[in-house]
């Protein structure tokens, strides 16, 4: 049995894709979602479309989901901390795999070393990679990074979140898996915005490739093996995520981009990464002027067009 804490659009997408495999208990925190969830067998609130099969049992009552030895938790970054916070004796002793993108505002951690240091009796992991929530549920093959430091509950958990269409590569490269899912979200919006504003294709493949190089710069800073960027959980994301509408970075930064609204309760994680991964950089005393960009731009949307004229301004330099 398997657990997924949070039923946002990917903890059902996961919940539906390993009931294929296991019984699965999605756990969300309001009972109306519950009770809703129960009647339609679907999850309409986050991911419309999808029937939830037989084996998801949505539940209000952590105790039930933690029964499970496995727990998924599917929470956008910056409620992590609350959750471990306020849950710790639920949680104490399980696997908990994370599986949401980004960096912790105030600890500047990662889901894993955010785990780790809350509940050090837990054994934690990091599933990410390219994968959108409705593909995952609709059975369309995704191959995913599943980073675990300690290598014997990275092959267990392999074998037993792989489906036939969710493909599991495993690695002990935690720094780097967590890395390339939070600040290619970062990229996405720089690559939305640049699309919005109308700069055209070619600048946005200059941008993700320069965007790639900032990613690579602070991940190695910061420990990361240059194979795990260049894998499913750096690069592989960033294509998916820089190119695609369905992701909701690259959509904020293209409505940013136009100068348009945004819905707040949309969730968007790197616009809270950006701004943590800012600060990592000059703890690093690193020059990443395509994340000082995202993050100025988020400061003061009206000044894009400076922002733009001073990332192309910049002193010309080797590749
Ligand atoms: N969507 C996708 O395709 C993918 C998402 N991810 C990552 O997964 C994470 C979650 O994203 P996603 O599911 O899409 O987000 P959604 O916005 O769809 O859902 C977020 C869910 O988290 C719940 N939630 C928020 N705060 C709390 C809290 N304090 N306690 C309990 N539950 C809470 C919300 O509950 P409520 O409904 O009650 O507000 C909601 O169900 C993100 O880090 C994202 O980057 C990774 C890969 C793909
Ligand atoms: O992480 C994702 C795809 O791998 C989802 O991206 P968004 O959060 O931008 O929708």
């Amino acid at each position: 049995m398997i657990a997924v804490i949070g039923a946002g659009a990917f903890g059902t997408g996961l919940a539906v894709a390993l009931a294929r495999k296991h019984e699965v208990r999605l756990w969300a925190r309001n009972p109306d979602h519950v009770a809703a969830m129960r009647a339609d067998r679907a999850n309409h609130a986050r991911l419309p479309g999808i029937a939830l099969p037989e084996r998801v049992v949505p539940t209000q009552d952590l105790a039930l989901a933690a029964e499970a030895e496995i727990l998924l938790l599917a929470l956008p970054m910056q409620q992590l901390s609350g959750m471990l916070t306020d849950h710790a004796g639920r949680f104490a002793g399980k696997v908990l795999v994370a599986t949401c993108k980004g960096l912790d505002l105030d600890s500047l951690a990662g889901p894993v070393d955010l785990i780790e240091r809350r509940l050090p009796g837990c054994r934690a992991a990091q599933l990410t990679g390219p994968s959108f929530a409705s593909e995952i549920a609709e059975g369309k093959p995704t191959a995913l990074t599943l980073a675990a430091r300690d290598p014997a509950l990275g092959r267990a958990l392999q074998e037993a979140l792989t489906t036939p269409t969710l493909r599991l590569y495993r690695s002990t490269d935690v720094i780097g898996a967590q890395l390339g899912g939070a600040l290619k979200n970062v990229i996405a919006i720089a690559a939305g915005v640049v699309i919005g504003a109308g700069l055209g294709a070619s600048a946005r493949a200059a941008l993700i490739t320069r965007g790639f190089a900032e990613m690579q710069n602070l991940a190695g800073a910061l420990g990361a093996e240059p194979e795990t960027l260049a894998g499913l959980s750096g690069l592989g994301d960033l294509i998916l995520t820089c190119t695609s509408e369905q992701s909701r970075n690259y959509s904020f930064g293209q409505a940013l981009g136009r100068g348009e609204h945004f819905a707040s309760t949309i969730t968007v994680e790197g616009t809270a990464t950006a701004r943590a991964a800012h600060r990592l950089a000059g703890q690093h005393g690193l020059d990443m002027p395509v994340l000082a960009a995202v993050v100025a731009v988020l400061e003061d949307p009206g000044a894009l067009n400076d922002t733009i004229d001073a990332l192309l301004s910049r002193p010309l330099k080797p590749e």
